[in-house]
């Protein structure tokens, strides 16, 4: 297993320290691994900002540490995940040296393989890649770009590595990964709207939780299409259909893949 470094340990940074850690042994014999993710827990260099996220990663897995400045974990790591935001990118990276034998992952949205390869001016290998927090748990399938062994090698570990062929298709999906806050604001407003009806919160959160854990199930057991899991679903003239023809109608749809049209068109 290659080094890591990341460079930006917030949310998605600290996901994936733990997915490729929690659980796996150390190579000192002080752990036990899960069998879900073999070869034991990589070393892992992280950027010293977040101080505190960062020390307690360190603290907790021994086989990652925190390094002096972003620079140190560049030199020190075979694998350079950049998982800063945008608007960071510049402080984070001007001036960075990345050697040509090093591997770049780029996880950062609406950054592109040309703007990374101009900013930090190497001939590394550059890696676009869409990790979710839920690599933490080991099961997010990471759309990658392009194809790259040592990348894709590392999110199998993580739940999986999908390579698409070009940035259009990996912008494609990228834009799909922007509506995952909104289906959360969906069930919530559910569970608002039954509160508001005299449901205690608390009974009206856990149902809409597992309303949507058996969406998530039949979801997971990939045999029927979405069209048909949408039909086994509905009685025809019953509850569902209502809500789906009086709410999510045409025109709702088709607000919804405008919206996707412009988010593609910003992250394009
Ligand atoms: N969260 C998600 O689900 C996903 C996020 N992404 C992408 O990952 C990137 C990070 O997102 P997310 O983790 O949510 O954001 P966070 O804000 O949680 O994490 C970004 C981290 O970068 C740190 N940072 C800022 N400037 C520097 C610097 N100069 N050097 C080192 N570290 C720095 C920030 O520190 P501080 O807080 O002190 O500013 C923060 O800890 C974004 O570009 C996003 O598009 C991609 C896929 C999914």
């Amino acid at each position: 297993m290659p080094s890591i470094g990341i460079i930006g340990v917030g949310e998605i940074g600290r996901a994936i320290v733990e997915g490729l850690c929690e659980g796996e042994s150390t190579g000192e014999g002080t752990g036990e691994g899960t069998g879900d993710a073999p070869g034991g827990a990589p070393v892992i260099h992280l950027s010293p900002r977040s101080a505190a996220t960062a020390a307690r990663l360190a603290e907790r897995y021994a086989t990652v540490r925190v390094c002096a400045g972003n620079q140190e974990v560049a030199d020190a790591s075979d694998v350079v995940i950049i998982a800063v935001r945008r608007p960071d990118l510049r402080q984070a990276l001007d001036g960075l040296r990345v050697a040509d034998d090093k591997t770049v992952i780029n996880v950062m949205a609406g950054v592109s393989l040309g703007e990374l390869r101009q900013t930090l001016a190497t001939k590394a290998a550059l890696v676009r890649a869409i990790p979710l927090p839920a690599v933490r748990e080991r099961r997010s399938v990471t759309v990658t770009h392009p194809a790259h062994t040592v990348a894709d090698a590392l999110f199998d570990r993580l739940g999986g590595a999908l390579p698409v062929a070009d940035e259009a298709a990996f912008n494609v999906l990228s834009a799909l990964t922007g509506t995952l806050t909104t289906h959360y604001a969906y069930l919530a407003t559910l569970a608002s709207w039954a509160a508001e009806h005299g449901i205690a919160p608390a009974d009206a959160d856990s149902y809409v939780r597992g309303l949507f854990q058996g969406v998530g199930r039949s979801l997971g057991e990939g045999t029927r299409s979405l069209q048909q899991l949408a039909a086994d679903h509905e009685t025809p003239g019953g509850s569902n259909e209502r809500i789906r023809t009086t709410w999510f109608d045409a025109a709702n749809s088709t607000a919804l893949t405008r919206a996707l049209d412009d988010l593609l068109a910003r992250l394009t």
